[in-house]
């Protein structure tokens, strides 16, 4: 599996957790995140790394910035991008078993890295279930051809 990361400003902490996590995984990844040194927007980095996962240059995408928020919706205009904002380990299993979320935005600002840790672990590590959720999705990407 290959990962892209990214971060704002408000994210490098819960980045640099991850990074941690995905070394001791021993999953692939590159960083396209901010230096952190100065305030920056979140679509500049969110917008790129969407649609490197969109064209099939990285398996998945774990975006990071103080709320999350910025990054999903800039995420999820990128055709082809399912990027599920979670803060607790249910959602992050459930994204992944039933959404087939191919991004996570998490909030740095909203939850502590212990927990981001074993979110962005449980999220890396749960398959997609298929089945009936494969047609729900099949659905949101039809629209998306419209
Ligand atoms: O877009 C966001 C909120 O939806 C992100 O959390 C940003 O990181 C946040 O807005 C940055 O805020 P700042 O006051 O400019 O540091």
């Amino acid at each position: 599996m290959k990962v892209i990361l990214t971060a704002d400003h408000a994210g490098m902490i819960l980045r640099n957790e991850v990074i941690e996590l995905l070394n001791e995984l021993g999953i692939e990844y590159e960083d396209t995140g901010c230096d952190c040194k100065s305030s920056v927007d979140y679509p500049d980095y969110a917008l790129p790394a969407a649609e490197r996962v969109a064209n099939g240059e990285f398996d998945r995408g774990i975006f990071i910035c103080g709320t999350g928020i910025g990054m999903s919706i800039a995420a999820n205009k990128v055709k082809g991008v399912r990027c599920a904002l979670v803060h607790d380990v249910y959602s992050a299993k459930l994204t992944r078993l039933h959404n087939d979320s191919n991004v996570l935005a998490m909030g740095e600002r909203v939850i502590g890295p212990g927990p981001a840790r074993e979110i962005a672990r449980i999220w890396l590590e749960t398959e997609f279930d298929g089945g009936r959720h494969a047609n729900r999705i099949g659905k949101v990407s039809a629209y998306e051809e419209k």
